[in-house]
């Protein structure tokens, strides 16, 4: 079986709401850390601009993620059912045989991939909350700084596919007949839990104060600076991950039945 951190294990014991929780709260660090890392640079517009003719793509940004994602696809990255890429065609067959794992994901469901949307939030919404205004030049590292983000944010994200199949496993003949009648707002509410979400905007403000901080020796207090504005990140995963996550799953719960 392809557990959901996308490696090979028999243990369905794995395939729980509890375990894949715990997996959603140890990813919270890798944005956190993701978001502190790329808030070190400005925003460096002249990355994103779609002016340079002599790029085969967009712009060096785009150049930058679509030759990022072509050589991880070549080390096996996206034959692991948590990883979807933001360019996902034509990209370059694995150099290495792929893990023979009992697949998890329902087959009709596991090709949802709402990046457009990841990628546009990043760019237009997110960045522009995190950086500070300036050109640093230093394009390719805050690109590669740019993509550890997506990734770490595409996989949070499309994460919604393993706990829709755990939920979904879990209580059935709940989640049937609204996926019959393609009721996307009862399936929504069969599957959100506000308190588990309070709790989570909770923790990922707290773990930004705690991480983003200033660490010196003396006994000074952080006078309230972070590397990255701690309510941002709350509201980060309030008004865009979390229900970013939801929407993927009430997508792969209308095709569980597929
Ligand atoms: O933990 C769950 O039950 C989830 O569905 C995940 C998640 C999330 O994105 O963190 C999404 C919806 C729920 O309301 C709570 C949390």
């Amino acid at each position: 079986m392809a557990t959901a951190e996308g490696s090979c294990s028999d243990d369905s014991s794995l395939l729980n709401l509890e375990s894949i929780r715990d997996s959603l709260v140890r990813q919270e660090d890798t944005i956190i850390f993701s978001l502190i890392e790329r808030a070190k640079y400005p925003i460096n517009s002249p990355l994103y601009d779609n002016k340079y003719n002599n790029l085969p793509t967009n712009s060096l940004f785009h150049f930058f993620l679509k030759q990022s994602e072509a050589l991880q696809a070549k080390a096996g990255r996206y034959t692991s059912p948590d990883e979807n890429a933001f360019f996902p065609d034509n990209l370059p067959t694995p150099l290495l045989p792929p893990l023979n794992c009992t697949p998890v994901l329902h087959p009709p469901g596991d090709s949802i991939n709402i990046n457009d949307q990841v990628l546009n939030l990043y760019l237009k919404t997110l960045l522009p909350l995190i950086t500070a205004k300036g050109d640093d030049g230093n394009y390719a590292v805050t690109a590669a700084s740019d993509v550890n983000c997506l990734q770490a944010l595409s996989r949070r994200i499309h994460f919604g596919k393993f706990v829709a199949e755990v939920k979904f496993r879990d209580a059935p003949a709940d989640y049937t007949p609204a996926i019959c009648a393609k009721d996307r707002e009862a399936l929504m509410k069969l599957l959100t839990f506000q308190s588990v979400e309070e709790r989570i905007k909770k923790r990922v403000e707290k773990k930004a104060m705690i991480f983003g901080q200033d660490v010196d020796l003396n006994e000074n207090d952080n006078e309230g600076k972070y590397k990255v504005n701690p309510s941002i990140v709350s509201q980060l995963y309030g008004d865009w991950v979390m229900p970013l996550t939801k929407f993927v799953q009430v997508e792969y719960l209308l095709r569980r039945l597929d």
